[in-house]
């Protein structure tokens, strides 16, 4: 079976990779994806209303403050002069403690509904992401294998974590932040100028100034942080590359260079990260500098006005104050648009992900069997991977019922292929497929393939127990019928001796047990499921002649009285089927049984010869 195939995840393989990575898209359509975030969260509409009405209570209570406490130091410096001058009475200390209270009373009402509209948006972004990321789990499900064969794991893994997250956080971040700074720069305008237009000017100068500084820095830093989230892309699919292929590596050698490319990727990450995180750190400095700017402005303009008699002394303070908690919400705002581009591209992402080409629909009313007897007609079939090239050429073939059908063929003849488009894992560009006279498009997807099992080289065996491994073939069966399975399929002997025996735990990739062990468990596995078409892949890697005589004759089992189709690479084990079906560049080129083919000398008989014929001298 080809590598590529092998990709598949249905076929059983945690594949190795091994093609370039995909680029990097950038947040191309910002308004767009915008709104169909926008279309993510409106389920949840009314609680982002209540959102919207608690952060005016809050950012209401908070602009209400620095007015307050104006009252309490008009009233010290009212006193205080009145003590100097002697005109009157002095400080009216329950008055300051009645004001006092009042302020207190107005931050903690501030805090509380700040508190609410932080636990209300948590919840809605991470209800929303949850109900996005149920959206790409059943969208993988539909994605056809090419688009597997297309992207790296690493990527789709990434759009499905990291990307996620990314809109999940930012999204809560950016919300509550847009929310309050709106609404609190609104607040503050009009306290402002209650107390005096004229500062409130002076505010308002340092206000855009400060606006257009951050906005640049972050259209600046925006390219890195792009740079950043590709080379984390990058980086991310080229570690799973390499974890999943690090003993192709090793075997071949090639530490040193993937060690290199590693450091090459490491660094160019490093190279933007820095970049990113440089420029968005120094928007905050420059910021805060253009805003004590401002208020060394107000302090004197504000200074003179009270000299007048124009404005009190703790007017001056409150003016302060309020333009203290403007510069937070304007900072805010280029922290926002940075937020917010980070969650937008990762967003942008996720939906690409969602808008993929699917595999055909299934059949609204699909024809449905408990059991086929397993009479499979292959007729015309054509097929291109790749549109270019094509893998199989107007293929005609058959097996009738409880038939042992050996295909054979050099490698990359299309075998697999063949296989591939047997259990629609790929749809045929023409032909049919026929399963007992019925056409498999006619089927829905999971019912045919429940009519087929499959023992593959690639033994797909999951972290777990033996038992469970075994019983992965048949959810409801019981112990006793998952030992019947491994008895049958010669695996019980070596399972009882291993420590804890059917319980025995296998680790990743069940690398502690022997090849031709695995082999057993997946034909116990296969035995078990008892289904009414085989598809075996005979294996090719070489296990000890006993255990191997266990495997042929656990297959042997496996096979009794059903459609068998078996992908054969040494010929002297597919003799006794009743058919061989011989490819070559796609085509069927011959069919019949062993000795037919032989005394008919065509190509069947070369390939035979070229592995069992003695060399010539
Ligand atoms: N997922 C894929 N995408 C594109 N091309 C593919 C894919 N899988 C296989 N091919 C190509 O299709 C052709 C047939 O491959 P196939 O795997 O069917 O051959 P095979 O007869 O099973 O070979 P082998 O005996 O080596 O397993 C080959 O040229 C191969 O490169």
């Amino acid at each position: 079976m080809s590598n590529e195939s092998r990709r598949a995840p249905v076929l059983g393989g945690n594949g190795p990779q091994g093609r370039g990575m995909g680029a990097f898209e950038r947040a191309k359509d910002f308004k767009g994806t915008v709104r169909r975030l926008g279309r993510v969260l409106r389920p949840y509409g009314w609680v982002l209303a209540l959102v919207v009405l608690l952060s005016v209570l809050s950012s209401g209570f908070s602009a209400l403050a620095p007015k307050v406490l104006a009252l309490s130091t008009n009233e010290i410096a009212r006193g205080s002069l009145a003590v100097l001058k002697g005109t009157g009475e002095g400080i009216s200390m329950p008055l300051i403690g009645r004001i006092l209270l009042l302020l207190m009373a107005v931050y903690l009402l501030s805090a509380l509904a700040g508190y609410a509209v932080q636990f209300l948006l948590a919840g809605v972004s991470q209800r929303a992401m949850y109900d996005l990321r149920r959206e790409v789990d059943a969208k993988l499900a539909r994605l056809p294998l090419a688009y597997y064969d297309q992207n790296p794991y690493g990527d789709i893994l990434s759009k499905v974590t990291n990307d996620i997250d990314t809109v999940a956080n930012s999204l809560q971040q950016s919300l509550s932040q847009a929310i309050t700074s709106l609404l609190s720069v609104l607040m503050i305008l009009v306290m402002m100028l209650t107390i005096s237009p004229v500062l409130m000017v002076v505010a308002l100068i340092t206000m855009p100034l400060g606006i257009l500084l951050s906005s640049r820095i972050v259209r600046y830093s925006q390219r890195f942080f792009r740079g950043q989230q590709a080379a984390l892309g990058e980086l991310n699919g080229f570690i799973e590359e390499n974890y999943n292929g690090h003993t192709v590596i090793k075997a071949f050698g090639r530490e040193e260079a993937s060690r290199r490319r590693f450091s090459e990727l490491n660094e160019a990450l490093c190279g933007h990260a820095w970049k990113a995180q440089f420029f968005s750190g120094i928007m905050m400095p420059s910021v805060m500098l253009l805003n004590n700017i401002g208020y060394v402005a107000a302090a004197v303009i504000g200074g003179a006005l009270v000299l007048s008699g124009r404005l009190m002394i703790g007017d001056i303070q409150a003016v302060i104050q309020y333009m203290r908690q403007l510069s937070h919400p304007v900072s805010m705002a280029a922290n926002i648009l940075n937020v917010l581009q980070s969650a937008v591209a990762a967003a942008e992402r996720v939906f690409q992900l969602l808008d993929e080409a699917e595999e055909d629909p299934d059949p609204a009313d699909p024809v449905s069997l408990a059991h086929v007897k397993g009479d499979v007609r292959i007729d015309g079939l054509s097929f291109s991977y790749d549109k270019t090239k094509p893998v199989l050429r107007g293929v005609t073939a058959w097996a009738k019922r409880g038939q042992k059908v050996a295909i054979v063929g050099p490698t990359g003849s299309g075998k697999t292929t063949l296989v591939n488009l047997l259990l629609r894992f790929y749809e045929a560009d023409s032909g049919t497929i026929t399963l007992d006279g019925i056409d498999i498009r006619s089927m829905s997807r999971v019912g045919l393939r429940r009519h087929f099992g499959m023992v593959l080289q690639d033994t797909w065996l999951f972290k777990g127990s033996i038992l469970e491994n075994i019983r992965y073939g048949r959810l409801d069966a019981t112990d006793e019928e998952v030992r019947q399975a491994a008895k049958a399929a010669c695996a019980d002997k070596f399972i009882r001796q291993l420590p804890g025996g059917y319980g025995f735990e296998l680790g990743e990739d069940a690398a502690n047990i022997s090849q031709g062990q695995r082999q057993l468990l997946t034909i116990a596995r296969a035995l078990l499921a008892d289904p009414d078409i085989l598809i075996l892949d005979e294996a090719t890697s070489s296990v000890d002649t006993r255990t191997e005589s266990l495997i042929q004759r656990a297959m042997e089992r496996l096979m009794e009285g059903r459609t068998s189709f078996v992908i054969a690479h040494r010929l002297s084990t597919i003799k006794d089927s009743e058919a061989i079906l011989v490819m070559r560049d796609g085509e069927i080129v011959e069919r019949g049984d062993h000795e037919t083919l032989l005394r008919e000398g065509g190509f069947y008989e070369k390939l035979y010869n070229s592995q069992f014929a003695p060399p010539s001298a």
